[in-house]
């Protein structure tokens, strides 16, 4: 840690892993009434491509989380060399099984893959990573569908710590379509006025400093000053950056920490915050579309 990260901050630090786990006790609870319902458990298929050592450690992790809740899990890794048909192919497979509730194809692909038409090639109704054009128009138009992951994580701790959105001014920055853009909907959905922020923004820390909510996804390390954080701001840092630093590697945040934590009411760390509740909202996302598959009424 650094001389500034070892200052204490004045901003409560919302803790990621605590409210995983709390999301993931009810969650496997669920599962149980599940199986009691339909004697199967839900089920999450992870498609890894090639050996990105980072993916590989999510993915298992994923599984892992599956496991410990009681689902099942299918893990399917594919060699960097795989064809785009063999890929579709697999996914056709899964489409098809119906012991699956839950596809999820690891992103990044290797190059010569098309990530886009992979992700149109699973089936929304199974598209826990809510990546489909079809769950993306459901969530524009205010549908019942599968919302990304990481959003919904960063919605759940925003409404965990402010209570009640409405009428806040929200600024998110980054537009992918796995984090920027769907969290920009479910901020506007929470009747939040939103600002989309990017890499043409003109004048972003103005614009930053004018956030009650900053959620910051744009994957460039520290790139959020804490300067720019409007004092008594929530600051939701999506990012995950490894650098070096004192001869190591340090997962670091879009945000940075020592300083916007001492403007802040209250930030997520990085590692801790975001990342453990990307795992336990895919988790609740296969238990939701294993219960509209199965006719089932909605799990709360
Ligand atoms: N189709 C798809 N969906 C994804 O949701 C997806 C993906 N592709 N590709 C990669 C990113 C990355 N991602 C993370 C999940 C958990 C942590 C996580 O749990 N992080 C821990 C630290 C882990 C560590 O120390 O490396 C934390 O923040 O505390 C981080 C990152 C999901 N992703």
């Amino acid at each position: 840690m650094t001389a500034a990260g070892s200052l204490p901050g004045r901003a409560a630090i919302i803790d990621g892993r605590a409210h995983a786990d709390a999301l993931g006790a009810r969650i496997a609870q669920q599962v149980q009434d599940f199986a009691g319902h339909t004697g199967r458990r839900p089920g999450l298929a992870v498609v890894l491509v090639g050996t990105d050592p980072a993916s590989e450690v999510y993915v298992r992790s994923k599984g892992r989380m599956a496991r410990k809740l009681g689902m099942e899990s299918f893990e399917h890794v594919l060699p960097e060399t795989v064809s785009q048909a063999d890929l579709l192919a697999l996914v056709a497979q899964l489409n098809a099984d119906d012991a699956v509730d839950g596809i999820l194809v690891q992103l990044p692909l290797p190059q010569g893959l098309d990530s886009l038409a992979v992700i149109e090639a699973i089936d929304p109704a199974k598209d826990v990573d809510g990546l489909h054009p079809v769950n993306a128009g459901y969530l524009a138009s205010g549908l019942p569908g599968l919302v990304s992951c990481t959003p919904l994580g960063c919605l759940m701790l925003l409404k965990e710590s402010l209570g009640e959105l409405a009428g806040l001014d929200a600024i998110v920055v980054g537009r992918s379509i796995l984090v920027g853009k769907p969290m920009a909907q479910l901020l506007l959905a929470a009747n939040c006025t939103v600002t989309l922020a990017h890499s043409r923004t003109v004048d972003l820390a103005g614009k930053v400093g004018r956030a009650d909510i900053v959620v910051a996804a744009v994957g460039s390390a520290e790139m959020i000053r804490g300067e720019w954080i409007k004092p008594g701001a929530t600051v939701i840092d999506v990012g995950t950056s490894r650098v070096p630093r004192d001869g190591k590697n340090h997962l670091v945040g879009d945000v940075d920490f020592a300083g916007a934590s001492l403007r802040a009411r209250a930030i997520t760390p990085v590692p801790g915050g975001v990342g453990p509740m990307t795992i336990m909202t895919l988790m609740h996302n296969t238990l939701i579309a294993a219960c509209r598959r199965a006719g089932l009424p909605a799990l709360s």
